[in-house]
């Protein structure tokens, strides 16, 4: 089911909740609505589910209009953060609910209801659970029981409400591969909405950042993180540097040094800042053009990659970079040292678009 929104605006009172929101999802793809609280995520998925109506604009289901159609003849699935399971059924009654109240008509026999549960409770790994209760289960056991629910009526459309925010890193890892399993093996179309940019990354076709009400970008994960078109897309999505300085000729000059720069094209002869990933932070013993001189203040060394701290000689300001384990052993590198830094991919903006 490809499902288009279009201008979608939602106010509570003088609160504006979204503003014209305008996207187009394809059929079968996942997709992650990216945000600090408050963007305007759940309000989204709620109107997408037909849970809350817009103020204004329209949605699409292959491209029949749907904004009209209250929420259960949308027929989505939904999940939510806090499980939402019926305590008093047991975890086959969960998972075969949506079928069990079907009308007459349309419900499957219950010889046909039972296989249902049973390929289900496979899929989710959840054999010999099915007569436990909710109660009974651990967190990420509750949430593939939900996810088993709502895939049980078979529904074109998958809305996930930070459906893994209250379990533990671990299970949530887990719990996102499972999804990705799901939603490959159903062929559903799937929104989840969450406001954990690893999560967003780890999983999802396209990404869409959302702050204030607006959609600030939409791509692919690599997208996203790599070319961010703003200073909030890039400051959200992960660890920055900044550089303050101004635009000459495609280069940023700032202190000492001149560094090539991304983007910028209008700002020619202006102030900028310039945003630096600490992974795009190379580093050398000794100086190369565009580099400057920093000295090692902290290191810490997790798994392949090596986080070190360090201060920029020059202005005393404090940078972060990430090398993987073999450059840094490699290049020897110890507290105190001095070395050389050039960044390699320096996106600019203008200090008004400043967002940290
Ligand atoms: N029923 C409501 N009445 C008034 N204001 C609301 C209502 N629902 C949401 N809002 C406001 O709309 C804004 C967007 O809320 P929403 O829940 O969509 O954000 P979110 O990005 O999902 O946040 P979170 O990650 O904290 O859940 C918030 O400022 C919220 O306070």
């Amino acid at each position: 089911m490809s499902i288009d929104i279009n201008d979608v605006s939602k106010s509570f009172g003088d609160f504006q909740a979204l503003e014209q929101i305008k996207l187009s999802i394809k059929k079968g793809e996942l997709i992650a609505l990216l945000g600090p609280s408050g963007s305007g995520k759940t309000s989204l998925l709620r109107i997408i589910a037909g849970l809350e109506k817009a103020s204004a604009g329209s949605i699409h289901f292959n491209g029949e209009d749907m904004t009209n159609v209250n929420a259960i003849s949308r027929q989505v699935g939904f999940v939510f953060q806090h499980y939402a399971l019926f305590s008093h059924m047991t975890v086959a009654d969960n998972i075969s609910y949506g079928l069990r109240v079907r009308p007459r008509n349309k419900r499957p026999s219950k010889k046909d209801i039972q296989l249902k549960v049973d390929e289900l409770l496979g899929l989710v790994k959840l054999d010999g659970l099915q007569k436990r209760y909710p109660s009974q289960l651990s967190g990420g056991q509750r949430q593939r029981v939900a996810l088993a629910r709502a895939l049980a009526v078979q529904p074109e459309v998958l809305l996930l409400d930070e459906p893994f925010g209250a379990l533990d890193a671990k299970v949530r890892k887990e719990l996102r591969r499972w999804l990705r399993n799901l939603h490959n093996q159903f062929d559903v179309t799937s929104i989840f909405v969450t406001h954990d940019q690893e999560e967003a990354m780890d999983v999802a076709d396209r990404i869409v950042v959302m702050n204030h009400g607006r959609i600030e970008q939409v791509g692919t994960p690599d997208e996203v993180y790599e070319n961010p078109n703003s200073p909030f897309v890039f400051d959200f999505l992960g660890n920055v540097n900044l550089f303050k300085g101004r635009l000459q000729q495609g280069n940023l000059k700032t202190g000492n040094v001149s560094l090539r720069t991304e983007g910028g094209a209008n700002l020619e002869n202006q102030d900028v800042v310039g945003y630096i990933r600490p992974h795009q932070m190379e580093l050398h013993r000794t100086s190369v053009e565009g580099s400057f001189p920093i000295k090692i203040v902290h290191i810490q060394s997790v798994g392949p990659i090596v986080f070190l701290e360090a201060i920029k000689l020059d202005e005393e300001e404090t940078i972060d970079i990430e090398l993987p384990k073999s450059e840094f052993t490699e290049l020897g590198i110890r507290l105190d040292d001095v070395v050389h830094s050039k960044p390699k991919h320096v996106h600019v903006f203008s200090p008004e678009e400043f967002s940290i």
